[in-house]
């Protein structure tokens, strides 16, 4: 059978979690060869979470260098050789990293179709988040096909003059990765909700620094005046994170920092934490599906659903304001228990299955056709 050849380029933590059910649902459709690109942009976070959902890549991209400048030319000339090679019937992007981007552009000037997952999430400052949002905004513009997580991110690509028929709504694909794990490996509430640990996390560039350092300290402070508590911080690998994290919160005898979890440990640490603190993007969409309240420590956030459905609160990086908003969850449980009960804003778990139909809409239409007809024939 003629193939058309799709290939998924990325390579970071959250860009493999959330195209991960994507590429198992584009691997149902024998009419589909799916390429998995890894570029090598994470090393062994990406390697953790590749083994977590069984995929191997077809084509591991080498790095050379630490920086990203050295990183985006090496993988440009990389990526634009394989396109060279082979003709891709289109390339899939997720998100707004240095891979996604440099994926999307090798293709767009090789004359591949980009499909962008995760698209039109927007925060309209091209600060924060730093390089993301200008990042996504330039994919939005090369990519022809969009696939929104939320009703929100279609309507903010149609305010840019994207056409209709390019966008589809589709939910977060991250639901699916969360249902992929939950459903293979049986996870469930280990204890009441109310007695779970506080889970968290930071890494964003944004808040490297002082507020880093701040954030830190109110976690210090929440751990002190808490000390039955028990505080969970798996520390991202950049030393930028490491260092004041260990200077900061080692020796506190109910904080445990430890090395980045993979998906199954992040999702079982994430079930059984009565509060999360995070500043990560893909937490704050995964954490209502287990009914987590979330404190955001981010100055805005381009994921408002969660703030807006009751179950986050945007708290920014700085000590008092996280301090004083975990001393309320934790002392007030209504408040905490209204959190909990509100559904995830993000998706239903079904988004990479429609993701596939529309890729199997755009490359193999005429096998489609094939295929209808021969089960009509049956
Ligand atoms: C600006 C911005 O917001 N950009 C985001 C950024 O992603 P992020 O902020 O979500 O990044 P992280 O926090 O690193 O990853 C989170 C995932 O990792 C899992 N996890 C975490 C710690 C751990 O120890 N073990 C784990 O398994 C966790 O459950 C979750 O699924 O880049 C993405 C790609 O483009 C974008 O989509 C996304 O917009």
């Amino acid at each position: 059978m003629d193939q058309r050849l799709v290939g998924i380029v990325c390579g970071t933590r959250p860009e493999i979690i959330k195209l991960a059910p994507v590429y198992h649902a584009l691997r149902q459709h024998q009419e589909l060869c799916v390429l998995w690109v890894h570029t090598g942009q994470h090393d062994a976070m990406a390697a953790d979470m590749l083994r977590c959902f069984g995929i191997v890549p077809d084509v591991h991209l080498c790095r050379k260098g630490t920086s990203l400048e050295q990183f985006s030319v090496d993988c440009r000339s990389q990526l634009d050789d394989l396109m060279a090679r082979q003709r891709w019937d289109l390339c899939i992007v997720q998100g707004d990293t240095e891979s996604a981007f440099l994926g999307a552009l090798a293709a767009f000037y090789r004359r591949v179709p980009v499909g962008h997952v995760e698209a039109g999430l927007r925060t309209y400052n091209l600060e924060r988040p730093f390089p993301e949002e200008g990042l996504r905004q330039m994919i939005s513009r090369i990519a022809c096909m969009h696939w929104a997580p939320t009703e929100r991110a279609r309507e903010a690509l149609l305010r840019e003059g994207i056409p209709a028929q390019q966008i589809e709504l589709t939910g977060n694909t991250v639901v699916d990765a969360q249902q992929w794990i939950c459903e293979r490996h049986g996870l469930r509430r280990e204890g009441p909700a109310t007695s779970g640990h506080i889970l968290v996390t930071a890494h964003r560039r944004e808040n490297w620094g002082d507020e880093m350092e701040q954030t830190f300290h109110a976690v210090a402070d929440i751990a002190r005046a808490h000390p039955q508590l028990k505080v969970l911080f798996p520390v991202h690998l950049n030393p930028v994170v490491q260092r004041p994290a260990h200077a900061i919160l080692q020796g506190l005898a109910n904080v445990q920092l430890v090395a980045p979890l993979d998906y199954l440990g992040m999702q079982q640490a994430l079930v059984n934490a009565q509060l999360l603190l995070t500043d990560s993007g893909g937490l704050q969409e995964e954490a209502p599906t287990f009914g987590v309240p979330t404190l955001v420590l981010r100055h805005e956030t381009e994921r408002p659903e969660a703030v807006e459905a009751g179950c986050a609160r945007l708290v920014g990086p700085k000590r008092e304001a996280i301090v004083r908003e975990a001393t309320r969850l934790l002392d007030e449980p209504a408040a905490a228990a209204a959190m909990r009960r509100v559904a995830n804003p993000f998706g239903d778990g079904q988004a990479s299955r429609r993701i596939a139909q529309a890729v199997m809409a755009r490359v193999a239409p005429v096998a489609e056709v094939a295929t209808d007809l021969a089960a009509l024939a049956a």
